[in-house]
């Protein structure tokens, strides 16, 4: 079983407009409202692949049980704990030329309800998988989902923290399945600029030797690559128009992780997850099943290393 941790989920209030103007109001072509938050992200899209997960996180009031009720609605199976005050709602604006996000802070989060959270981590199975994502409510620590991991690896589960920065290294030593970086979160981590794939290549080895099981580098429009420590395979996008790329990263880890978790392919599971992040470009919402399996036949991979 797949188990998604999301701390701090969100209404994503997603906009389009013709342009957007600070300072005066604006008129929207089309809004829609969806329940977001990466690791509620990740379980959508395991549900559209056809694959169970279990999401858990904290909720709350009115926005709170809009999520509950649209994950009812798709079939996702949910342990939400319930917390006091209203989960938060992000807007999400796109109009011709760029997307600007608001994202709010989220409610805090009661000890009590952290506890119950851990608790539900002792239904975890040898071999099940646990996704954690996202920001974390002002009143949680830094390290929030790190302190999870001796609680997932005492159950002889895996787990994938979708992170960036020293919080992305802190968590190597601890063997995530896997890491996936976009090249820009990549370069800063090494403080640098890359010049080439083959520069890409050298620095996802490093994380590898770390301890990372498998990376990951997305390149938004540009694919992405899968490296392992013998070779490194380009992934490139199809042709397709793009709606709205919020949750294309949260789409292909989901795409990468249940692919693998079902048949410890890597590149079967590349393939997937190059599908899903497009798929989810090319739409408002995330991605759907047909929209997944439009893509598939058109992803192509090509051994670079
Ligand atoms: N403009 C695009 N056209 C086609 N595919 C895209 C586009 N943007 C993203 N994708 C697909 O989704 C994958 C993940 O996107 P990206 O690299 O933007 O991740 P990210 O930075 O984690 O994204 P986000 O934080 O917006 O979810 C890409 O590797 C690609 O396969
Ligand atoms: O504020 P955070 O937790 O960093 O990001 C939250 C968020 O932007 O991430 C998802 C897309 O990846 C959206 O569904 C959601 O609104």
């Amino acid at each position: 079983m797949i188990y998604t941790i999301t701390a701090n989920p969100s209404i994503d209030y997603v906009i389009q407009l013709n342009q957007l103007t600070t300072g005066q109001v604006n008129r929207v072509k089309s809004d829609v409202k969806l329940p977001g938050g990466k690791g509620i992200n990740v379980s959508r899209i395991l549900a559209a692949l056809d694959l169970p997960s279990t999401a858990l996180g904290f909720i709350g009031g009115f926005t709170g049980d809009f999520i509950q009720q649209q994950l009812n609605n798709e079939l996702v199976d949910c342990q939400f704990t319930q917390v006091p005050a209203d989960t938060r709602i992000n807007v999400k604006i796109k109009d011709a030329v760029e997307e600007t996000e608001i994202n709010g802070q989220g409610p805090a989060i009661p000890t009590a309800a952290v506890d119950v959270l851990k608790a539900q981590l002792n239904q975890l199975k040898p071999g099940d998988i646990v996704f954690m994502s996202g920001s974390l409510p002002p009143n949680l620590p830094a390290s929030f989902y790190k302190d999870l991991v001796p609680l997932i690896h005492e159950r002889q589960a895996e787990f994938v923290i979708d992170t960036t920065g020293q919080a992305l290294l802190d968590t190597l030593a601890d063997r995530p399945l896997v890491i996936k970086p976009n090249h820009h979160e990549l370069a800063e981590l090494f403080n640098t600029t890359f010049a080439d794939h083959q520069a890409i290549i050298a620095a996802g080895r490093q994380l590898l030797t770390k301890g990372a099981q498998h990376v990951l580098v997305s390149m938004a429009g540009a694919g992405a690559l899968l490296i392992t420590p013998e070779h490194a395979y380009l992934g490139g996008t199809p042709k397709g128009t793009v709606i709205n790329s919020v949750g294309a990263g949260d789409s292909m880890i989901a795409g990468f992780v249940g692919t693998f978790s079902q048949h410890h392919d890597a590149l079967a599971a590349f393939k997937t997850s190059l599908a899903c992040g497009s798929a989810t470009a090319f739409s408002e919402d995330l991605a759907t099943t047909a929209k997944i399996n439009d893509l598939l036949p058109h992803i192509e991979i090509t051994q670079i290393d």
